[in-house]
């Protein structure tokens, strides 16, 4: 089996970080590099790569264990055509009885390379992890004590009074929820009100104590400067008080730079030293992974509110877990307990009647569900619209009336171009160099920015001839045959996304800009900032950075663009699911345009992401849905 491993990640479906950690913990427990020991030790880490916090063993009893090639944001690039014979998962008897001779295999709460939690096997580091984030969410599940009721309650009637007789209003809803507990969810799709609701929201909170402080944070730089322009935005269209609107505040940072993350690597706040805050909100939630999120929660005071916003419908982080998806029960329909329905229909939120039609018990209480407010009405896309529509057939797995959508000359905001077995429908490189061909003849950097974010080509994979790499060399040949940039590696005009952070320089993985020769003739990269705002690097202080003209959809999440060009590939895979197609879809705000193949598509729109995590279970959703969100 020694040589099973090495095949494995010769071939591409082991990565070296788990080829070499199976080797550690081999030797570290005195067995051989063929043993079941290094097989698990491999699979984890593996798993863990492509997205999943633990392996549920049992799952895996007689399935081959390393059946994808990797294809993960983070990447690999062996070759994996070679044929490898792949090892199948043993009996769980044996299994478990196996790992658990190893000192290098520990319980739940061990310091341990492995732990083995039931039939779950984790990385230590992530069993750690996911409990502590389970832990400081279950703590602040109780509605808040000291609320002013009566306060609230009167708010609420001001600021949300809009929702026609005998609707629920969602976002007066949301509102309650959020205000009332220490940790909320607000989800919802795109235009929804989240940010809308999560303004209001905090000036209900400041209406309780004006002196809490609040900070905003997002995952990447782009979230957090869309949501500093969204707050700015909403603020303005409130009738609030001024004192009240004078302490929202308006600048968000990145979770990174919240933390006080350095070049030596730990965050500067952690629960040695708390962050100075009553209140985060973190927008961009689907984007948490479970890392991040737990030396979020980590450095939060306990006091402390956490509001997160965010669709539980999108993508999840590109690192492990999908922390919003196993806090919100996979798209379960949120039913409230019959005490949150009380408290609600006290405060005037909704009356207790119809909130006990729509959320009917047909299970035991879900004490999360109640920190969960879902907006379920978009406010930017007209019911007749397209996208909309589409997006919304994608996220119910409706394939085929998703297809009808697509053939329907009525909806001018959507269109398919059918991929060709060997290589893209050949509009697609005509679509992008028309759009990048604009913000290129721009004659300033500003213009050309803001014209640059307005269509992005979003592709679902890195490699082969419907990936990433092949589709900027070949827009890039285009725009360069057309006389609109010149060759080369660094070049006038060039998008560039940065891949790594740089606490020094200040930017982050997926901070995108542009390269532009200034009027003294260097050449130098210009970043986006919120409110037309530009920050100037130069090329030789850009971090690792790669071509952006296309980028995967993981990296579109956080951006809006007026057009998208979703790049599918013509044969289904395992990157293909119905959370990347919506993603992509809804990143668009006018059009999109789908290149892909049909079977693909439907085939997409059928199946789930599927991450491994014992969070929604230990947050106390039933066996049924964690089954669900694995479905
Ligand atoms: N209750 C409402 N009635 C009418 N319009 C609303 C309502 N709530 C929000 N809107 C409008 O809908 C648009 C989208 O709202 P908002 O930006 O708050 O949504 P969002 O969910 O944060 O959007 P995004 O998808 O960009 O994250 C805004 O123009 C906002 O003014």
């Amino acid at each position: 089996m020694s040589d099973d491993l090495r095949r494995l990640l010769e071939t591409g479906r082991l990565a070296p970080l788990g080829y070499y950690f199976a080797r550690f913990v081999a030797r570290g427990s005195g067995v051989g590099e063929g043993s079941l020991l290094a097989l698990s030790a491999a699979l984890v880490s593996q798993r863990n790569l492509q997205g999943d916090v633990c392996v549920d063993l049992a799952e895996q009893v007689g399935r081959p264990l390393f059946e994808n090639e990797i294809e993960t944001e983070i990447g690999n690039d062996a070759d994996g055509a070679e044929s490898v014979a792949i090892p199948l998962g043993p009996a769980l008897d044996s299994w478990l009885a196996e790992l658990a001779t190893s000192p290098w295999v520990g319980g739940p709460g061990a310091e341990a390379p492995l732990i083995l939690d039931g039939h779950r096997l984790y990385l230590g580091k992530y069993w750690h992890f996911e409990q502590q984030v389970a832990a400081a969410l279950l703590a602040r599940l109780e509605w808040v004590a000291e609320l002013d009721r009566a306060r609230l309650t009167e708010g609420l009637a001001r600021l949300f009074d809009d929702a026609p007789a005998g609707e629920i209003d969602w976002q007066r809803v949301a509102a309650a929820v959020a205000v009332g507990r220490r940790f909320a969810v607000i989800s919802g799709g795109p235009g929804t009100g989240k940010t809308t609701t999560v303004v209001k929201v905090l000036a209900l909170l400041l209406e309780q104590d004006p002196h809490q402080r609040i900070a905003l944070a997002a995952p990447t730089g782009k979230a957090a400067a869309r949501l500093t322009e969204a707050v700015r935005g909403r603020k303005g269209g409130l009738a609030l008080d001024a004192a009240v609107l004078a302490r929202i505040p308006e600048e968000a940072s990145t979770i990174h730079r919240l933390l006080g993350f350095g070049r030596d690597g730990g965050p500067r706040y952690g629960r040695e030293n708390p962050l100075p805050l009553d209140c985060l909100v973190v927008d961009e939630a689907s984007m948490l992974d479970l890392p991040l999120t737990a030396r979020l929660l980590a450095a939060l005071p306990a006091h402390a509110r956490l509001i997160l916003l965010g669709d539980r419908d999108q993508l999840a982080s590109v690192e492990a877990g999908n922390v919003l998806g196993d806090i919100t029960g996979h798209g379960q329909e949120i039913r409230y307990g019959p005490a949150q329905v009380e408290a609600l229909d006290a405060l005037g939120a909704a009356p207790a009647g119809r909130l006990r039609q729509v959320s009917a018990q047909d299970s035991a209480p879900r004490p999360v569900a109640d920190a969960v407010g879902l907006l379920r009405v978009s406010h930017r896309f007209r019911a007749e619209s397209g996208i909309g529509a589409l997006a919304a057939r994608v996220n119910a797995g409706a394939g085929e009336a998703a297809v009808a959508l697509l053939d329907d000359p009525a909806h001018e905001d959507i269109d398919w171009l059918d991929a060709r077995p060997d290589g893209l429908h050949p509009a697609c490189i005509a679509w992008a160099a028309a759009r990048y061909g604009r913000y290129l003849r721009e004659p300033d950097v500003v213009a050309a920015l803001r014209a640059f974010e307005l269509a992005r080509v979003l592709a679902a994979v890195h490699r082969g001839p419907f990936g990433v790499a092949e589709l900027n060399r070949a827009i890039a040949a285009r725009l360069q045959a057309q006389g609109l940039i010149a060759g080369g590696e660094e070049y006038h005009g060039k998008p560039v996304m940065v891949t790594t952070n740089d606490y020094e320089v200040g930017l982050f993985n997926g901070d995108i800009g542009l390269l532009w020769r200034d009027p003294d003739g260097a050449l130098r990269a210009y970043f986006p900032l919120a409110d037309g705002q530009v920050r100037r690097v130069s090329v030789r202080q850009l971090p690792e950075h790669a071509c952006a003209y296309a980028l995967t959809v993981h990296k579109s999440q956080g951006s809006e663009l007026d057009e998208v060009l979703l790049v599918l590939p013509y044969e289904p895979g395992p990157v293909v699911t119905r959370e990347l197609i919506y993603t992509g879809i809804t990143r668009a705000r006018q059009r999109v345009t789908i290149q892909g193949h049909r079977a693909a598509f439907l085939a997409g729109c059928r199946k789930r992401v599927r991450r491994a995590s014992g969070l929604a279970e230990r947050l106390g959703w039933g066996i049924d849905v964690v089954a669900d969100g694995l479905a």
